[in-house]
């Protein structure tokens, strides 16, 4: 299979740059001939041709694995015990000033 590198053709394609990134990347010989594209395009193809690949070495699936994202944060202990204790320590404060109002008014 030929390869073209358009890169530089994006801009000048007639037919824009949107149909040429969309048929990046695979075979887009389809895509090229159901257009009906004149002889002065194929002529024009030459200036952008890079070489040509054997198909057969092209792997069906990507080797390529992205490599996982951390799960941040997923235990939520630590963030529960956090709310908890929002909720908590005013709450300890309120009752401690209240206790001591209440022993300072007995004694
Ligand atoms: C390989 C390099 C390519 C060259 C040099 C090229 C060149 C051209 C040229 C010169 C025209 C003007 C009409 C004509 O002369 O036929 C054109 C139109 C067009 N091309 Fe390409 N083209 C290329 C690849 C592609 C690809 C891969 C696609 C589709 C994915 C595509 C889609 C179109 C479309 C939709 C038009 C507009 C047709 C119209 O408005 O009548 N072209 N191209």
């Amino acid at each position: 299979m030929m390869v073209y590198d358009l890169t530089k053709f994006l801009e000048d394609h007639p037919g824009g740059d949107e149909v040429l990134l969309s048929a990046t990347g695979k075979d887009a010989t389809d895509d090229f001939e159901d257009v009906g594209h004149s002889d002065s395009a194929r002529d024009m193809m030459n200036q952008y041709y890079v070489g040509e690949i054997d198909v057969s070495t092209i792997p069906k699936k990507t080797a390529y694995k992205p490599p996982k994202q951390p799960h941040y944060n997923q235990d939520k202990t630590s963030e529960f015990i956090i709310k908890l204790l929002q909720f908590l320590v005013p709450l300890a404060i309120l009752g401690l000033a209240v206790g001591i109002r209440i022993y300072t008014k007995s004694s």
